[in-house]
């Protein structure tokens, strides 16, 4: 060590006069103290009462860091430090000067004040490069004293001189007398600062984490996350990555391309797949609370990404793990001169939770995604294995009806299609039948209500030779003829109750006698059974059986009309014009809106039959490519037809009213003596089938 002029510590004998000099000094510093709100005003005030009775050029407060091994200028005299104008005066004010060198050392053992000329120690080895800056602003000497806190070194006071031998005796007791309320007062900055820094930390991390809660999708956090950083942590990302579903792999979750000014090296690393044993993302990962690496010292140890990082001018790179719960997510990197720890910590804490929860959506909407293609799929594969191509409709009501078919067509589950006339009962019986094990056997119907009463059993069950007069030959019966395939009971309701029990008997026998037989035939035969008739109410009326109401009733399917369901309407619509059209060789190829909306008003009371009947009467007497007119059937039809009432009807319309007509004179009754089959001379079975293809229901006869 070079000699050096050490002054002090020793107590120097006091004037009565310096002593009360030192005493109102303190008095004056201590009001200034009270009133000081910045931290450089303590400094000045501090210097000016100083000034006013001792002679010295500027002087700074410097503090020792938290984890100790180098101190920092704190407290700077901007009015009067000479080096304000020197080149290196902005590097020396952020400076960390190292602790571990003589000229620091000396002051840190001196027990109280301690000077030096700058010539003596400025060019020891290790001494601070404020001191030859200082020399070179023309200061000659320097004063340095420790502040101490709960005897504990926390800084040092460093006066400076241009004029050799100004630090006196006096000015030295006067420091020393200074120090300890000195030292309070830094003390109470600092923990004003600290608890300024958290209270703002606190309410940053408040608005971050307002601003995060509204964020629902990937580009939303991103533009939260590069706000927060650069507008509070003044830095900007580098990346973030996340760990992948097969917990091992990390992929590049986003990143600020514009960090490393789209250099190909940092295209080509976030495009690396990494796993979480790469050493740095296994490192990150095991940490608490996150890492800082140097980027000067990763260099140095050979990291190929750290010549990167050196690229955007930042000190460190901060990395912290993002976590949910104890779960680790993964990781963040920042480049930075210096964060805030407890910033960084709750910053990467609402992130974490904020990728979790945005992962968690992408799955959430991928699941839906997988379960609506699902759906389609298995909607599609229900329409094509069930091959319900040829029912017309894709509304909420008729889906139902889908899923209902295909739950149990596969079964032998004896199913109940209720419905009003005209819904497409019998539809829906074949598609079960089609969908079902029977489907290579014909299905066999049986229209319950177009059966002479005594003819019922011998229609269902068969008979034989000589069973009855008439019955020449042997009979084999529906049921037998549904052996191994679907009988379809239509109409059920309209059974006669004798021909009730026997049909009770042999569904629950599942064998049956042909009428005049007597061997038992068993057989194996799926029921679907169909009625407009509200079977319960025919219970209760004692017109049917409540026993076979049960069988029957296993699996009801019920059709909605098709005015509860008008969304089916125009395809309906569209699928008879097509058909229609081209079995009478038209070229129709659309119906108008305006017919359209005519369609929509009316109620359809005899449902998609009577829309059937319609276009196909439509479709006849269209004359262009585009179906202008649909006949909606008038309301308030005269009873009387007057002639000018037939002009201009079809041949079907009039053939229509007239069996209704025939049928009111006949009160309803269809066969026999006495019945409209027999006033127009066709057999009952034909009357039966032309009324339904007229769409002629009770109601039509009976109004
Ligand atoms: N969804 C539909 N898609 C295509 N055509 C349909 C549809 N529903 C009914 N139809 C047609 O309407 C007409 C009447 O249908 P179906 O005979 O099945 O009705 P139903 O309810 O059994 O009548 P009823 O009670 O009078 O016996 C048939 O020509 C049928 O092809």
């Amino acid at each position: 060590m070079k000699k050096e002029k050490l002054q002090g510590p020793e107590q120097p004998v006091l004037s009565k006069a310096v002593l009360e000099q030192e005493r109102k000094m303190l008095l004056d510093l201590g009001n200034d103290i009270t009133r000081v709100r910045d931290k450089n005003d303590l400094l000045l005030l501090f210097s000016r009462r100083l000034k006013r009775y001792f002679y010295f050029t500027h002087t700074i407060v410097t503090l020792i860091d938290e984890k100790g091994g180098t101190y920092t200028p704190f407290l700077l005299d901007n009015e009067h430090s000479p080096i304000r104008t020197h080149a290196r005066y902005a590097e020396l004010v952020k400076a960390r000067f190292p602790l571990n060198e003589p000229f620091i050392q000396a002051v840190l053992q001196a027990n109280g004040p301690i000077s030096f000329l700058l010539e003596a120690v400025m060019d020891q080895p290790g001494s601070p490069v404020f001191l030859k800056v200082n020399y070179e602003e023309g200061v000659r000497e320097i004063l340095m004293t420790k502040i101490m806190m709960e005897d504990k070194p926390v800084g040092f006071i460093h006066m400076y001189t241009d004029k050799p031998g100004s630090f006196t005796n006096e000015f030295r007791s006067v420091i020393n007398g200074i120090v300890p309320q000195l030292s309070g007062a830094v003390s109470n900055i600092l923990k004003n600062e600290e608890i300024y820094k958290t209270e703002r930390e606190k309410s940053f991390l408040l608005d971050f984490s307002n601003e995060i809660a509204k964020v629902r999708s990937k580009p939303e956090l991103q533009a939260a996350i590069f706000k927060v950083l650069d507008k509070t942590m003044h830095t900007q990302l580098a990346m973030i990555r996340v760990i992948d579903d097969d917990g091992i792999h990390l992929s590049m979750f986003m990143c600020d391309p514009t960090l490393f000014g789209g250099a190909k090296a940092f295209e080509q690393m976030s495009n690396t797949r990494i796993t979480v044993e790469e050493p740095y993302t296994s490192k990150v990962l095991a940490s608490k609370e996150g890492l800082v690496f140097s980027v000067a010292e990763e260099i140095k140890g050979g990291n190929d990404y750290a010549r990167l990082w050196a690229t955007t001018g930042r000190k460190n790179m901060y990395s912290f793990p993002l976590r949910v719960g104890d779960r680790n997510i993964g990781t963040i990197w920042m480049l930075a001169n210096k964060l805030s720890k407890l910033l960084l910590k709750g910053i990467c804490a609402q992130i974490s939770i904020s990728i979790a929860n945005i992962q968690a959506n992408e799955k959430l909407l991928a699941y839906k995604k997988q379960l609506e293609n699902e759906n389609d799929y298995l909607k599609e594969q229900i329409r094509t294995i069930y091959n319900f191509s040829e029912i017309v409709g894709n509304g909420a009501a008729m889906q139902e009806v889908y899923r209902l078919i295909s739950l149990v067509a596969a079964s032998g589950t004896t199913v109940l299609v209720l419905g009003e006339t005209g819904t497409g009962k019998e539809l829906i019986a074949r598609a079960i039948h089609n969908a079902s094990t029977r489907k290579d056997k014909l299905m066999v119907k049986v229209n319950c209500a177009a059966l002479p009463a005594n003819l019922i059993e011998s229609e269902l069950f068969g008979h034989e030779r000589g069973a009855f007069t008439g019955a020449t030959e042997k009979h084999i019966g529906k049921f037998e003829l549904a052996n191994q395939s679907t009988l379809f009971l239509d109409e059920i309701g309209e059974l006669p109750l004798e021909a009730q029990a026997k049909l009770l008997r042999v569904i629950q026998e599942r064998e049956l006698e042909r009428v005049g037989g007597k061997q038992t035939i068993r057989v194996d035969v799926r029921l679907i059974a169909a009625t407009n008739r509200n079977l319960e109410e025919a219970v209760r009326a004692g017109q049917f059986r409540e026993d076979l109401y049960y069988r029957l009733n296993v699996f009801p399917i019920p059709l909605p009309p098709l005015r509860e369901r008008p969304e089916d309407l125009e395809p309906l619509a569209n699928f008879f014009v097509k058909k229609y059209a081209r079995n009478a060789g038209r070229k129709i190829s659309q119906i108008a809106s305006k017919a359209m909306q005519q369609l929509h008003s009316y109620n359809w009371p005899g449902n998609v039959r009577e829309l059937e009947h319609m276009i196909e009467r439509s479709v006849l007497l269209a004359t262009d490519g585009i179906l202008k007119d649909v006949y909606i059937p008038q309301k308030n039809i005269p009873e009387k037809q007057s002639p000018a009432y037939l002009v201009n009807r079809s041949l079907e319309e009039v053939e229509r009213s007239y069996i209704i007509d025939i049928l009111k004179r006949c009160h309803g009754k269809i066969s026999g003596v006495g019945g409209a089959a027999e006033i127009l001379q066709v057999p009952g079975n034909t009357l039966h089938s032309k009324m339904k293809k007229l769409g002629i229901t009770k109601a039509d006869y009976f109004s």
